[in-house]
């Protein structure tokens, strides 16, 4: 085996509104088995697919995929700050391998990133710092929106890219699946806003963060006492999603347009592109099998909650 990938929705709501303990309890317990999963695979280096929530990239400039040289996060809501650990000659050889396939992938130096990446490292490592890490950021909330099949045509070339360093590679993506949280729209937004969105965002003075975290707390202890003040959750287009990934069948997503995900399971579920990018990238590694799959619906996160790792066979 040389790759193993993990998949796994995040909540910037853990902590602020939490699911019933049993719900709570459950959801440890399948991250702590996705933890012991990966440490016994051992990994030599990650790649984690994950979005941004208007927290490090702006309408300044607004790429659909990015890859992080030199990244930071920034520590919103309890997600951990601090300095990602890129090994910046292998980031820089996978940019121009990347290019080289005719995949238009950004880059940064400066990546600033949030806890779309800090919470999977967390969760699943125990920490920003443990293993040398490729951070691949992937557009999901800003429209105009990259789609499923450039999405897997990233990922396809990551995973050529990765075969050919003869490293155990562990393959993240973060977020999703169904969910529409409050985050700002440029077309919705006042003229405050969109001086935020256009970059002054970046450095966020602290009030400023903290009405915007509550707002989201608010949102979500709406949502549990009534499910009609948002998009609702479709636990039915989840599992069906899991199972096209599950059964290799990726290229099927690619007829799915951005209009059409928004409307069928709200509009952050842009996010599972990190989950697609991450099973094509297995895909180009080997023939591969999944494993582990839970999902639950869990209104306290606003969230289609889901986890399912996949691991290469040959
Ligand atoms: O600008 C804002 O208010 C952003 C709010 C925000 O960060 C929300 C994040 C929600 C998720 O990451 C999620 O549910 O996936
Ligand atoms: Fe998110």
């Amino acid at each position: 085996m040389n790759a193993y990938l993990h998949c796994l929705s995040h909540t910037p709501l853990v902590g602020y509104v939490d699911p019933a303990q049993e719900v709570l309890d459950e959801v440890n317990g399948v991250i702590s088995e996705a933890r012991a999963r990966i440490a016994a695979f051992d990994p030599e280096l990650v790649v984690l697919f994950a979005p941004d929530h208007y927290n490090g990239f702006f309408y300044d400039v607004m790429p659909p995929f990015c890859l992080g040289i030199g990244a930071t996060s920034i520590g919103d809501f309890s997600s951990a700050a601090g300095v990602l650990p890129v090994p910046t000659a292998l980031a820089e050889a996978c940019a121009h391998s990347v290019m080289k396939s005719g995949i238009d992938l950004a880059v940064s130096y400066c990546m600033q990133v949030d806890h779309g990446f800090a919470q999977p490292l967390e969760l699943l490592l125990g920490g920003l710092d443990k293993l040398p890490v490729l951070p691949v950021f992937i557009n999901g909330v800003a429209t105009p929106l990259p789609g499923f099949q450039r999405t897997r045509m990233l990922g396809e070339a990551m995973g050529r890219f990765l075969s050919t360093l003869n490293k155990r590679v562990l393959i993240l993506g973060s977020g999703g699946l169904s969910h529409q949280p409050p985050v700002p729209e440029l077309a919705k937004v006042d003229a405050h806003m969109r001086d935020r969105l256009l970059g002054s965002g970046k450095q966020l003075p602290p009030d400023e963060r903290e009405l915007r975290q509550r707002r989201v707390i608010e949102a979500a202890e709406r949502f549990v006492e009534d499910q009609k003040t948002l998009h609702p959750l479709n636990p039915i287009w989840d599992n069906q999603f899991m199972t096209l990934l599950e059964q290799g069948r990726l290229t099927e997503l690619d007829a799915i347009s951005n209009e059409e995900l928004s409307a069928i399971a709200g509009k952050s579920t842009h996010e599972v592109k990190t989950w697609a990018a991450a099973f094509a990238t297995l895909a180009a590694m080997g023939r591969y099998r999944a494993e582990g799959r839970y999902y639950r619906p869990i209104p306290e996160w606003i969230a289609g909650f889901g986890s399912l790792s996949a691991m290469t066979t040959n």
